[in-house]
């Protein structure tokens, strides 16, 4: 579903993320971890198309088409969606009707959802504004089962998040990404962003990979990755250079 080839990503004139080579399958959940400020979240918008992530080398296919250069929302048409980690407030727009605009007229679900994740009474209110940082979680949460992404990114969906709306928003990731279907039907694939692993107990990863320094350092399994950091830290991993 998607390929990076030697990516290189510079932020405000400095590179930020150099030779990343990734590839995600249909139906297969990597889950990406590593130190504050290794590049995760530019990768991430490299992906999405953010032009303050500005791409000066490789190439990135998704679904067979070059990507590389494709506007925001031509990605988004194509199946990409992205859970930020600090989304914008967007005042003057009201939930219910970003909900209503992302269903591309298909409104059936737009109720049902936002009770489902507790939204509901959130409709009439300017996305994020005054939101918690819980209450951010599930919106975007919400915008996503709307949105329906063949592939979704998600930047620490568990950042701010109380315990037991962490069982609302994991099970429902994990809607996202179908596994609660047999892993041969399953279609979408994902990409999440963790610093906790606290994910990992709603959706079984396929695949872990660790950036340090703007560069992936480790790829394995994502709870033996995550056992090893809280261990001995992310100085294993750059030893360990399993790449
Ligand atoms: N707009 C910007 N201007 C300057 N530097 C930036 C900008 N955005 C990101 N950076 C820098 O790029 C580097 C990578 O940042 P990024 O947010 O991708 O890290 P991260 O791995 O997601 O970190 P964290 O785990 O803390 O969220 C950091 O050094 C950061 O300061």
């Amino acid at each position: 579903m998607l390929e990076i080839e030697d990516l290189h990503v510079e932020v405000e004139g400095r590179e930020v993320l150099h030779d990343i080579n990734l590839t995600i399958r249909e139906g297969e959940t990597h889950v990406l971890m590593g130190p504050n400020g290794s590049g995760k979240t530019t990768l991430l918008r490299a992906l999405m198309g953010f032009g303050s992530s500005r791409i000066t080398d490789g190439t990135i296919t998704f679904k067979g088409h070059d990507i590389t250069k494709m506007p925001i929302h031509e990605r988004a048409q194509l199946g990409i969606g992205l859970l930020f980690q600090r989304p914008p407030t967007i005042s003057g727009l009201k939930l219910g009707k970003l909900l209503n605009v992302t269903s591309h007229g298909d409104t059936s679900h737009v109720e049902e959802y936002a009770r489902r994740m507790n939204m509901d009474t959130f409709l009439e209110r300017d996305v994020n504004k005054g939101f918690s940082g819980g209450e951010i979680k599930r919106s975007e949460v919400l915008q996503l089962m709307i949105q329906k992404p063949d592939f979704v990114m998600l930047d620490e969906p568990e950042s701010g998040v109380d315990l037991e709306n962490m069982a609302l928003v994991g099970n429902a990731i994990a809607g996202l990404i179908e596994k609660d279907q047999h892993i041969i039907s399953r279609k979408k694939s994902g990409l999440i962003i963790t610093h906790t692993g606290y994910i990992l107990d709603y959706i079984d990863a396929d695949f872990g990979h660790v950036m340090c320094d703007g560069t992936f350092k480790c790829h394995g399994n994502p709870r033996e990755i995550l056992k090893s950091i809280q261990l001995k830290g992310y100085k294993e991993c750059i030893e360990c250079q399993r790449v």
